[in-house]
């Protein structure tokens, strides 16, 4: 049971995810285009119709695929989504006289969707058209100077429309309105922490029956961990958590990371698979490439360690939903016209004979969702508030072909970075730093001598969720401090510059 998302390519539609969430009830994104059983798998109890760049008199504009349009449950469409419903039921929709972008007041609203607002309503437009002519068994039930029909609806065939976005965060009052919606389509809003554990719990269970035995990729990062409470719930000592050392850690992370799992009181392996990696990436400079040989690297390390520990059905991994969004399109990845930017080596980097069946609880989650979930089942903070680590670790920040000495030369500088970040207080407000070493080379003076040295760049993001992200605007004071820490102390260092792209254009790792 839950509410279906049609994604037709709105930057907002996984907010649209999360605030159902935030209210305690269950939602899934399909794209836009999903077939009708496709969506039928979901039992929905009600649709919404995300916004998107398109215009619904294009005659490319994409639609609902034959017959969702005939399911007689409430939907409710956003921005593209109202558009497409007004249009589709026969009334008109016209490139308005001006764009409207950002908050607008709306001077009257009522109706079944707004039930129990009260007091001004701020709102959220991102449009240029607007709906001119209303289908027949629709009214409008809100308004704003420039546009005078922002929100529709059909009391009778339950469909809602509203013009402006009330899943940001710049539209106040715009929960209580997804809320009313909920309402409407009568969804269980018992959705949190807890209940999902339980949940994930019996999930687990019931795949992994009576017997299975459970391998899990454990890298100490936050979502392996916290999965690792989980399974240890789930099916106690049939589980087996294997740390691959596979020569692309940071400096001294392997101890660490060792000691850091100890106390949770799993059975732990650490493996040492560093020639096995370095030698699958000698030559290879190509990110993809790079990423695909990484993902099968992992699986060949965690196949020769089932040889000694004996049969594992599965492979536990802490996959996210950013990892499975971003790999779409790649070979394992989930086919949802989403582009595929890059394979995380968790899903597309996953070689085509994997042996193992997979165990992903945490699949259609975000990073703060993990979080708050590790926080119920006692993860210490340390490792709760770790910024995320790939899995790839330093290969993808090791640009073009790695190499021992570029691996040695960029572990001082990311350990210089991160430590000076904890030192200045700076490392809980970013979500994730790194730092990158660049192919490139540039002269410099050094003790007047000259240099022909590499290129560092350091990287700082906030972010939520890992899927769009702001470049942190660290103080320049310590970026001073960190320039000169750096050249000072890696010779093979002589410029250090400072990644000012957000998330999009740019991703977060370089690779
Ligand atoms: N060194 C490793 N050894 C074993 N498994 C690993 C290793 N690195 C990553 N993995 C597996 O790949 C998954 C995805 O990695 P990812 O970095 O996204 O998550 P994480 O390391 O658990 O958490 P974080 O995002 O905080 O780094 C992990 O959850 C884990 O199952
Ligand atoms: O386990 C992982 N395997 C991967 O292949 C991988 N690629 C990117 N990342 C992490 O995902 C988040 C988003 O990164 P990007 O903006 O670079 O896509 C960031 O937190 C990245 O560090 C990975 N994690
Ligand atoms: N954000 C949207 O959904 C925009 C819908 C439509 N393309 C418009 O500009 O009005
Ligand atoms: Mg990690």
């Amino acid at each position: 049971m839950s509410v279906v998302i049609l994604d037709f390519g709105s930057q907002f539609t996984r907010l649209i995810a999360r605030r159902f969430r935030e209210l305690g009830a269950y939602s899934v994104i399909l794209p836009g285009t999903a077939s009708l059983e496709r969506i039928a798998q979901e039992e929905p109890q009600g649709i919404v119709l995300s916004g998107g760049p398109s215009s619904v008199y294009d005659t490319q504009a994409p639609r609902p695929a034959p017959g969702v349009m005939d399911l007689e449950l409430p939907m409710l469409g956003l921005c593209y989504g109202m558009q497409f419903l007004a249009h589709e039921a026969g009334g008109n929709v016209k490139r308005a006289g001006k764009r409207e972008y950002g908050k607008a007041d709306l001077t009257r609203y009522g109706g079944q969707l707004f039930a129990g607002i009260q007091g001004e309503f701020v709102a959220w437009m991102s449009h240029s058209d607007s709906v001119t002519e209303l289908p027949q068994g629709y009214e409008v039930v809100a308004e704003t100077e420039d546009t005078p029909v922002t929100a529709i609806e059909n009391p009778v065939t339950r469909r809602y429309g509203v013009q402006f976005h009330p899943e940001v965060v710049h539209t106040p009052k715009g929960g209580q309105l997804l809320a009313n919606f909920l309402d409407i389509c009568g969804v269980r809003r018992d959705w949190n922490a807890a209940h999902i554990v339980e949940e994930l719990i019996s999930d687990v269970q019931r795949q992994v029956g009576e017997e299975g035995r459970v391998l899990l990729g454990i890298s100490g990062g936050v979502d392996s961990s916290t999965l690792a409470l989980l399974l240890a719930r789930a099916v106690g000592e049939r589980l087996t958590a294997v740390f691959i050392d596979h020569g692309l850690l940071r400096l001294g992370e392997r101890e660490q990371v060792e000691a850091a799992l100890r106390p949770l009181g799993v059975n732990l392996v650490t493996v040492d698979a560093k020639d096995e990696f370095l030698g699958a990436l000698k030559g290879v400079s190509d990110p993809e490439l790079k990423r695909k040989a990484i993902g099968r690297e992992f699986i060949r390390a965690f196949e020769r360690e089932t040889a000694k520990l004996g049969h594992f059905d599965f492979l536990a991994q802490g996959t996210l939903y950013p990892d499975v969004i971003e790999s779409a399109g790649g070979v394992h990845g989930d086919k949802s016209g989403a582009a595929n930017i890059k394979s995380h080596h968790n899903v597309g980097g996953l070689p085509e004979d994997l042996q193992f069946k997979l165990v992903e609880p945490f699949r259609t989650l975000f990073k703060d969702e993990v979080r708050e979930i590790a926080q119920l089942l006692g993860l210490p903070d340390h490792i709760r508030m770790r910024h995320p680590f790939p899995g790839p670790g330093l290969a993808i920040r090791c640009l073009g072909e790695v190499t021992e000495e570029k691996l040695d030369i960029l572990k001082r500088v990311d350990d210089i970075f991160i430590s000076g970040l904890r030192e200045f207080g700076l490392y809980d407000g970013c979500s994730q730093a790194l730092a990158v070493l660049t192919p490139i080379q540039s002269v410099g003076v050094m003790g007047d001598e000259r240099t022909y040295s590499y290129t560092t760049a350091l990287r700082a993001v906030t972010t939520d969720d890992f899927m769009t992200a702001e470049w942190a605007r660290l103080p320049y004071e310590f970026l001073a401090t960190m320039s000169n820490r750096i050249v000072n102390q890696v010779h093979e260092i002589n410029r250090v510059v400072y990644d000012i792209t957000g998330k999009p254009p740019a991703t977060i790792e370089w690779e």
